[in-house]
């Protein structure tokens, strides 16, 4: 968020207030650099006022573990945090990075009660980005023209939609030929895992990911923050998505101020809409397995 300069002041909340502080110090030390923003730690109540809050506290993958895995651990802590959270900034949109991201907004717009556009997950918005860049890298071009998304769970089952990739509003397997660039099903496939295993192979090596996710979240808070209408792959409660009533996952939304205005379902080939239903039955189930284990339902 300081190096685009997505916010006029950011204030880091952590139950390791000295963690927190020495973030925001060493943050702070780039402004100079980079944008006229206020950075600090803080308690619950300096966040009166935000315009958005970003929910990234809880537990991490480690090594093997998928983000589903975390579930439980990471419902408590939201059950503990989003009341604090809403009493010092009502009017706030909730952007919630915490895995697994999509159950955890499911869990986010239970217990705040805001309407469900204001409790955005960041979702695929990070698996969209990192399809770009696979595809940018494989036919040549800057990842910003290559118009491709993922939708469905920020996860295992995330659906790729190669029936609608575009560049310069060619099907990328034309783009490819005029381009002299292979897109054979071998690089599909590699393509495909490249974004899949993405966060795996991430944490294997360094043990967690964070710079595509901050770039991430500080462009929708910067869409948010001007009203920008940027269609981008989020996550939100929706009434029904492949015949799976009530369930949060990806799809392209408008954001703006006040978060999601208007969401679009792209064309999907019938394999994609049958991955589509599978993710959508996945997160389902998960999300209704740990409300019923919070005791949230009968
Ligand atoms: N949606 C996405 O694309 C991504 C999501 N994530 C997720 O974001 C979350 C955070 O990841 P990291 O920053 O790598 O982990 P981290 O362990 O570095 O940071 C989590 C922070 O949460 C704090 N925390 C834990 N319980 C708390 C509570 N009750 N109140 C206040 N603070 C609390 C901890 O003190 C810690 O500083 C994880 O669930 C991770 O899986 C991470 C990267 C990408
Ligand atoms: C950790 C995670 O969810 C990611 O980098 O995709």
């Amino acid at each position: 968020m300081v190096t685009t300069g997505a916010a006029s002041e950011v204030v880091l909340v952590d139950m390791n207030e000295a963690l927190a502080q020495a973030q925001a110090q060493d943050i702070a030390h780039a402004v100079p650099f980079t944008h006229a923003v206020t950075v600090r730690a803080g308690s619950y109540a300096a966040l009166e006022g935000a315009g958005v809050v970003v929910l990234s506290a809880g537990v991490a993958q480690k090594p093997g573990e998928t983000r589903l895995d975390l579930l439980e651990r990471n419902a408590k802590v939201f059950a503990a945090i989003i009341p604090e959270v809403l009493k010092a900034a009502p009017d706030a949109v909730l952007l919630v990075a915490s895995n697994p991201v999509d159950v955890m907004t499911q869990i986010a717009t239970r217990i705040s009660g805001l309407p469900r556009n204001r409790v955005i997950g960041s979702g695929t918005v990070l698996d969209t980005a990192r399809f770009r860049a696979l595809l940018a890298d494989r036919l040549g071009v800057t990842p910003r023209s290559v118009h491709a998304h993922v939708v469905g769970e920020h996860g295992d089952s995330e659906v790729l939609l190669w029936s609608s990739a575009t560049v310069a509003g060619l099907p990328v397997a034309q783009a490819a030929g005029q381009l002299h660039r292979g897109l054979t099903g071998e690089d599909r496939a590699a393509i495909d895992e490249g974004v899949r295993r993405a966060a795996y192979r991430i944490i294997n090596g360094k043990g967690h990911t964070a710079f595509g996710i901050g770039g991430g979240l500080a462009r929708l808070v910067a869409a948010i923050g001007a009203d920008e209408r940027l269609v981008a792959t989020c996550a939100m409660l929706n009434d029904e998505v492949a015949g799976v009533p009530q369930v949060v996952l990806s799809l392209p939304r408008v954001i703006g101020a006040g978060g999601v205005h208007d969401t679009i379902l792209p064309n999907l080939s019938a394999e994609e809409e049958t991955a589509l239903r599978r993710s959508a039955e996945i997160l389902k189930e998960a999300a209704d397995g740990v409300e019923r284990r919070m005791g949230w339902t009968s």
